[in-house]
């Protein structure tokens, strides 16, 4: 039987665009052959993470340029000893920033030994048609990293 990629899609959002984001990135890593598993953090159990040897994390630029505090830093934070040495993708949608919490999230993963797949995908409200094209090639090209 011919092992298949999995590949951990997992992500917060609060109205949609950061989860259209994760949706298309997982059919971006289906088509390229790997299996995406696309999971509401809520719902995320934090004991399988070993079971994935990449993951793509999204959330979007929430208060004072961070990651949303509630749900989405409590299981960052959980994770983060389990980065070093997984290729990890970073995703999410920002309104009137820069993206500077996107920025601050690279340096936090690469500072925790992952291996950080090209630079986080930043898409500014909610992805149009070239925006949700550029989400399936980010996913693709995630695959195949
Ligand atoms: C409470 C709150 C705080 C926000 N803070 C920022 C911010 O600091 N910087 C920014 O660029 N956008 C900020 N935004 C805008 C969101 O990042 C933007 O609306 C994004 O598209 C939301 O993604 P979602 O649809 O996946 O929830 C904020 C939005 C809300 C509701």
């Amino acid at each position: 039987m011919e092992l298949i990629d999995k590949i951990g899609v997992i992500y917060w959002s609060y109205k949609e665009s950061t989860e259209i984001m994760a949706e298309k990135i997982s059919n971006g890593i289906d088509k390229a052959g790997s299996k995406a598993v696309l999971i509401n953090v809520a719902d995320f159990d934090i004991n399988t993470i070993d079971s994935y040897k990449k993951i793509a994390l999204g959330c979007p630029a929430m208060e004072g340029e961070a990651l949303e505090k509630s749900q989405f830093e409590p299981f960052f934070l959980a994770i983060s000893e389990h980065l070093k040495g997984k290729k990890v993708a970073l995703f999410g949608s920002h309104g009137w920033g820069a993206g500077a919490w996107m920025e601050d999230w690279e340096k936090r993963v690469k500072d925790l030994g992952a291996d950080l797949f090209d630079k986080g995908l930043t898409i500014l409200g909610e992805p149009d048609k070239n925006g949700r094209h550029e989400c399936v090639e980010f996913g693709k090209a995630f695959a195949k990293f």
